[in-house]
């Protein structure tokens, strides 16, 4: 599903290289879900943006369902991108002036989907991330974990081959983090979407049933574990 290999990744600023990335390799089954955990610095948002297609690798390849998407062109990734990947975001990124249906239904606009379909895929999901009723609203009459269950339904809603989910609870407090990572769990073994959750919070990460862990831009751990998470 998703394969790292061999991936090196640095900076050129002025002639100068900032290695950021070291070797990085590792692969993520369909319907996985995994915590990409390190410290600030330790490269995590290099490597999402690397895994999203949004830079190209200096060095080895990603590749998503056998697609390497290092060699694909800015219109061939913008459409993969549109349609394989769903991202969750720590600021949740809703359009205000929306509603919460219409933040949902928005990346099937760029689709061409009818509005009949739209609709209802917004509506199957939102009553999934438990927040059905709120449809109509906008998302300012939201508490913060209720924005965030909005932007989980709305990457969801083009069915995408992996969901990146970048610090989705470092705007919430620790009750609604939970909630919200349950959600995540939840999601992933219902309906078997592929989740990878970057963090730097070791708590969120144990709630996942495998870790690969940076730090200063190498892979230093990268542990399964088959009993409960805790
Ligand atoms: N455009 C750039 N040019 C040079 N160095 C960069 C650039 N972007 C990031 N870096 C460096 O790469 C390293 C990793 O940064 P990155 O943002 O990937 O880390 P991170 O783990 O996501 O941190 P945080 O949790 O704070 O976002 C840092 O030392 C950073 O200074």
């Amino acid at each position: 599903m998703l394969a790292v290999e061999r991936l090196s990744h640095w900076f050129v600023n002025g002639g100068e290289e900032t290695p950021v990335l070291h070797n990085i390799h590792f692969t993520v089954e369909k319907g996985e879900i995994i915590a990409l955990l390190g410290s600030s610095g330790s490269g995590k948002s290099t490597l999402l943006n690397l895994m999203a297609g949004l830079m190209k690798p200096s060095k080895g390849s990603i590749l998503i369902n056998g697609h390497p998407i290092e060699k694909m062109t800015e219109n061939q990734l913008a459409e993969f991108r549109r349609t394989q990947i769903g991202f969750i975001f720590q600021a949740y990124e809703l359009i205000p002036h929306l509603t919460v249906r219409e933040n949902v239904e928005l990346p099937l606009v760029f689709q061409g989907i009818k509005a009949k379909l739209r609709k209802e895929k917004a509506l199957f999901l939102l009553a999934k991330v438990g927040i059905g009723e709120k449809s109509e609203l906008f998302p300012s009459q939201l508490s913060g974990g209720q924005q965030q269950r909005v932007s989980i339904a709305r990457s969801l809603i083009t069915e995408p081959a992996i969901v990146f989910a970048d610090e989705p609870t470092g705007n919430l407090d620790t009750k609604t983090e939970k909630e919200i990572i349950d959600l995540i769990i939840e999601l992933n073994s219902t309906l078997s979407i592929t989740f990878v959750i970057v963090t730097h919070e070791l708590e969120v990460a144990k709630r996942t049933r495998r870790v690969i862990q940076l730090r200063d831009g190498f892979l230093v751990e990268d542990a399964s574990w088959a009993g409960e998470p805790e």
